[in-house]
């Protein structure tokens, strides 16, 4: 199987054009390739499955798998490589493109010079904001500095939705977060049916924050772009930020704004790192 490997911000992922080739699952099998495939030992190693495949409405589909093998809605840091990928690889010779994906039709836009891609700028749609939506256990209405029962205390806690679910936690010191004993167990949270991702943000002025991201599916990652549109949205929510944010995360900084159309807009880089050949047993 021909892949491509690609980083957004360190938030690395295998990526597949299923026009050109098949899959080597048998019935597919998605959630076993995806965890062969990420694992760091026994397979690629990536944080994520990017598979393209023809659809009908939109110029390309992107199904995102999870390093444990679930499927998310929507990935931030996959689209920006599936679009660069598109431009410079899949014959897809155009800046704005229409990808389809299980949160809606994503819109990347290049930003190019020289030729080559520098940026893309996603509109990633609206924010979902309603409990029934993020999905969140509870009465209806908007999670916003609400407080979540954990290991006998409890924390306050705003529930975003980028098509995926985030729980947002506000911060003084990011750096002091026992992120690996905290991110599981909020992860797995019952309040959250699908589960959800995690992140710990540290407000540093009204236009910054810093982030640490525990991802569903994945667990610690360099970056999140879907995670970091929330931040925005939540710090905004929260009356903590505007709502244009640069977003800081061990990987790098992602520039978010949550315009006054209601769509969130990324703007980040994505790197093309190798090509190669999975020549393993099909799965
Ligand atoms: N693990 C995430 C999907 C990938 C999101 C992240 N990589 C991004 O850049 O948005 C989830 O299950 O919702």
């Amino acid at each position: 199987m021909h892949f491509y490997k690609y980083h957004g911000l360190g938030n690395d992922f295998v990526l597949v054009d299923t026009r050109r080739q098949e899959l080597p699952v048998a019935g597919e099998d998605l959630s076993a390739l995806g965890r062969l495939v990420c694992d760091r030992h026994f397979g690629i190693g990536a944080d994520g499955l990017v598979l393209l495949r023809p659809v009908d409405g939109a110029d390309i589909q992107m199904q995102i798998i999870n390093s444990d093998g679930s499927e998310p809605e929507m990935c931030g840091n996959g689209i920006r490589c599936a679009a660069k990928y598109l431009y410079e690889h899949g014959g897809l010779r155009q800046d704005e493109m229409r990808i389809a994906t299980l949160a809606g039709i994503m819109r990347p836009r290049l930003i190019r010079q020289n030729g080559r891609v520098q940026a893309v700028r996603v509109d990633m749609g609206e924010p979902r904001l309603e409990r029934t939506d993020i999905p969140m256990t509870g009465p209806p209405g908007r999670v916003v500095d609400e407080p979540l029962a954990l290991n006998g205390g409890s924390f306050r806690v705003t529930a975003v939705s980028m098509g995926n679910p985030h729980c947002l936690i506000f911060t003084a010191h990011v750096d002091r977060v026992p992120l690996t004993e905290l991110g599981p167990k909020l992860e797995n949270h019952p309040a959250f049916p699908r589960k959800t991702n995690v992140e710990f943000i540290e407000v540093l002025n009204r236009g910054e924050v810093r982030m640490r991201v525990w991802e569903r599916g994945a667990g610690p990652t360099l970056a999140c772009g879907t995670g970091a549109c929330a931040a925005a949205v939540g710090g905004a929510l929260n009356g903590l930020t505007e709502r244009t944010v640069k977003v800081h995360l061990p990987g790098g900084t992602l520039d978010i704004q949550w315009a006054e159309d209601n769509h969130v807009y990324m703007t980040g880089p994505a790197a093309e790192v190798f090509a190669g050949e999975y020549t393993g047993r099909p799965v």
